[in-house]
């Protein structure tokens, strides 16, 4: 474990984690957990300070968790900007950065015992990402009972991770709350995404065609569900190098498609290939009115 002055530790080993935690919570102090893969941005550092107004002991995990990604996804070149990212989390006054090695979270490599995500876990990004979310959930549930924190915080840019992630913790029972941070946008409207470094400036620019498609989706909400999916899409009318996976709206309740009769809040899901980079955002909207 090192520690720099201001007293941020860097922890690689899943007991060194647990005995610092233990000692700050026989003080009384709450626990909050940020779960990352680092890279950090603005998006990130919202999660952090709302983890640093709620909890004593704020812990940031930096693991780029290899069962999330699928063969032939950017696992090997996933930005990795360590040194940066811990001078950061120290500034904002973070206590510790969990960093573990794959071989300290998966000693027995895979095949091991996972998490399913259900049936929810195999849609959207599921649908393009095979095991995507069965990954994402193993690691989430291991850095819970490694933490053991009173709240975990996720970003709603992944909106689908936070509702199979909330889903998981109510259906085993999982003694902690989940805080959900609303999505961080540059002044154009781009969500902030780790991912974003892969664009040029071209792509860049065409990868606002996602938030103006959950504009156009809103703008058209009070028509109906077939409506809004009609906008939301055609606004990827006419962008080059751009195309559409999926544009779908959902209950948030549920995550599941709403129908034609519909009506009240729902949620826009789009995700798209810029480029060779996916990226994805959302948007609640008000079907058939306020
Ligand atoms: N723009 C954002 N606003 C709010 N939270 C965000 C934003 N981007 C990421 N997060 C949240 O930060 C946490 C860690 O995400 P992660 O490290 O995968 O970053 P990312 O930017 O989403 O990367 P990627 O490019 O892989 O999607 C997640 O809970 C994620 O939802
Ligand atoms: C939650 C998470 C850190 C699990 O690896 C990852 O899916 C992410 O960064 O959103
Ligand atoms: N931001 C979710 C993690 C992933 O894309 O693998």
């Amino acid at each position: 474990m090192t520690e720099a002055a201001s007293g941020i530790r860097t922890v690689p080993t899943i007991a060194e984690l647990r005995e610092l935690v233990a000692r700050r919570r026989a003080d009384g102090g709450r626990v909050a957990l940020v779960p990352t893969m680092g890279a950090l941005h603005d998006g990130h550092f919202a999660l952090v300070r709302r983890a640093r107004e709620l909890a004593d002991l704020v812990v940031v995990s930096i693991f780029v968790n290899p069962l999330q990604f699928g063969a032939g996804e950017d696992l090997d070149r996933y930005p990795r900007t360590f040194d940066a990212d811990v001078a950061a989390l120290e500034a904002l006054g973070v206590d510790a950065v969990f960093a573990p090695a794959v071989d300290e979270m998966y000693p027995n490599g895979r095949g091991g015992t996972t998490v399913q995500a259900g049936p929810v876990g195999s849609q959207y990004e599921g649908a393009s990402r095979p095991g995507h979310f069965d990954g994402v959930l193993t690691v989430v549930a291991k850095l819970f009972n490694i933490v053991q924190p009173d709240v975990a915080l996720f970003g709603q840019k992944d909106a689908q991770q936070v509702f199979l992630v909330t889903r998981m913790v109510a259906e085993l029972d999982m003694p902690l709350r989940i805080e959900v941070v609303p999505t961080v946008r540059e002044h154009d409207g781009l969500a902030l995404s780790s991912r974003n470094r892969y664009l040029d400036a071209g792509q860049r620019q065409a990868a606002l065609v996602l938030a103006e498609s959950l504009r156009a989706a809103d703008a058209a909400a009070s028509d109906g569900p077939s409506e809004l999916l009609a906008e939301g899409v055609a606004a990827f009318g006419d962008h080059d190098g751009v195309s559409l996976d999926y544009l779908v709206v959902v209950d948030p309740d549920t995550f599941l498609p709403v129908g034609e009769d519909y009506r009240g809040r729902a949620l826009v899901l789009v995700a798209a290939i810029v480029g060779s980079t996916r990226l994805i955002d959302n948007a609640f909207v008000e079907v058939g009115g306020d």
